[in-house]
This record gives structure tokens, C-alpha cells and sequence, in this order.
């Protein structure tokens, strides 16, 4: 895993951001694997400024995104469609049919499961994946659990994440229970993963996610097994690493 160290979040956003605006370049009609909390909104503030200046160009890009909570409908302002479309899709020269979030509001969570992964796979896969990493090591809604989940599935979220997320609905109990996510396996075809984190409060996962045993009590372990990952982090996100 390649590390880039950054002082701050600026600087984590900008580079970060530097490198998914290189994969557009090279190849314009590339499939972007994107992520929602807080960590890439800098990133996509950061896309968005080259955007507007000229020089970025979203129209053939297409996009798929890791996960969205089941239940919410897509004009829900904690759903990540909604998300996605308020801190990046509104805001450049992308085509709503070029942008993919599983619809957490189908009932069937197979049926749903199963279209996103044929759909993933239908786009020929994702060029660049781009990844934040929770608290306890999750990546996508892929919390600690006995193995690592091969394709897109329907998860129940761990406690620790309904904590972590709560800060972003009126209460706990607002926050919903299950998800759907792309599955580590879908996830590791990705041909390449940009890891993005920043802060104290990340620094025991990104040091269980370099250096740590693979296990899937730590999900993001399993990234040590990928031949094309960089993890962008600032000094504090590193400040555990041996
Ligand atoms: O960037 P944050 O808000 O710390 O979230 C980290 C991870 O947790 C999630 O928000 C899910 O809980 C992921 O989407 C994200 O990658």
C-alpha cells in the first residue's frame, strides 16, 4: 500500500482529489467507485473548483456508489443519493443516468443486491474506487463480522457506527438500522483504491488496516491484499503506524 502523507485535511482533500482528477484525464469514460460521510467532502468541493475553472470534465464519466441506507427515500437529506447529488452531482457536467447509488428504498434486499453487482459488473467494473474508512475499520457499510462479504449485500450496522452517524439525524433512533453496500469482494476488484482519512480518531483503523492482522473483524485489512492502493491520510490519521 502506497501511503501519501499530507499535514491536514486540505492537503489530503487536494491530493486525493489530484488523483481521481488524474483518472479522469486518462480515460474520460472511466466508472468511479465513490464514497459518502464526511471525510470526501473536501475532495468533492476540491473536483468541483477544477470544474468550474475548465478543467474537468464529467460528461463521460460514470460513477457507482458504495452503499446507501435501506429505508430512506432519495429526497431524504440522510440518504446518500441525496448526498452525492447535493455535495457533487449537482454541481458538474454529470449525467443522472451516468450516476448509480443502490435505491435503498426496494424492499427486497436481494433483488437489489443483485441488480447493483450486475450493474457494477455490466460498466466493466470500477478504474478507481475511492474508499472512507470508520471508525472500527469498516469500509463501505462492511462492519466487523465473521468473514468478508463477497458481493453487494444488506447489512444490520454495528452500534458503533449508529454512534458514529447519528451526528447527522435528529437522533439515534432516526438513524436507520440496515444498509445496502457493495461487498469486499466488489470492492477488491476495483482496478485501483484510493483510501482517504484524517484525524486522531482514525488512527487506530488506519494503523489495524496497514499493519494489522487480515481479518474481517477488521474489514479494511483485507486491502493489504490489493496491488493498487493508496492510502491519502493526514498526520494525526498516521500518527499510529509503527
Ligand atoms: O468519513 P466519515 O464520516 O468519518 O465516515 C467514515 C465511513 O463511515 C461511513 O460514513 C459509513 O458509516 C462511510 O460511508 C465512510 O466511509
Amino acid at each position: 500500500m502506497k501511503i501519501i502523507r499530507t499535514k491536514d485535511y486540505e492537503e489530503m482533500s487536494r491530493k486525493a482529489a489530484n488523483l481521481i482528477s488524474a483518472q479522469i484525464l486518462l480515460k474520460p469514460d472511466c466508472v468511479l467507485g465513490l464514497a459518502t460521510g464526511s471525510t470526501p467532502i473536501g475532495i468533492y468541493d476540491q473536483l468541483v473548483e477544477w470544474y468550474k475553472k475548465g478543467d474537468l470534465d464529467f460528461s463521460t464519466v460514470k460513477t457507482v456508489n458504495l452503499d446507501e441506507y435501506k429505508g430512506l427515500t432519495r429526497d431524504n437529506e440522510q440518504s446518500y443519493y441525496y448526498f452525492m447529488h447535493h455535495h457533487l452531482f449537482d454541481r458538474v457536467n454529470i449525467d443522472e443516468e451516468n450516476t448509480h447509488v443502490p435505491n435503498g428504498k426496494v424492499e427486497n434486499g436481494d433483488e437489489e443486491c443483485l441488480r447493483y453487482e450486475a450493474l457494477i459488473e455490466s460498466m466493466g467494473g470500477v478504474d478507481l474506487q475511492l474508499l472512507g474508512l470508520g471508525r472500527n475499520g469498516h469500509i463501505g457499510f462492511n462492519e466487523p463480522a465473521a468473514d468478508f462479504p463477497k458481493i453487494t449485500h444488506c447489512v444490520d450496522l454495528t452500534e458503533s457506527t449508529i454512534e458514529a452517524n447519528k451526528r447527522f439525524f435528529a437522533s439515534a433512533d432516526e438513524v436507520p438500522r440496515q444498509a445496502y453496500t457493495m461487498g469486499i469482494g466488489t470492492i477488491m476488484k476495483a482496478d485501483k483504491i484510493l483510501v482517504v482519512a484524517n484525524g486522531e480518531d482514525k488512527a487506530d483503523a488506519v494503523a489495524a488496516m496497514v499493519q494489522g492482522k487480515i481479518n474481517p473483524e477488521v474489514p479494511a485489512s483485507i486491502l493489504q491484499l490489493h496491488n493498487n492502493v493508496i492510502l491519502v491520510a493526514d498526520e494525526a490519521a498516521l500518527s499510529k503506524l509503527k
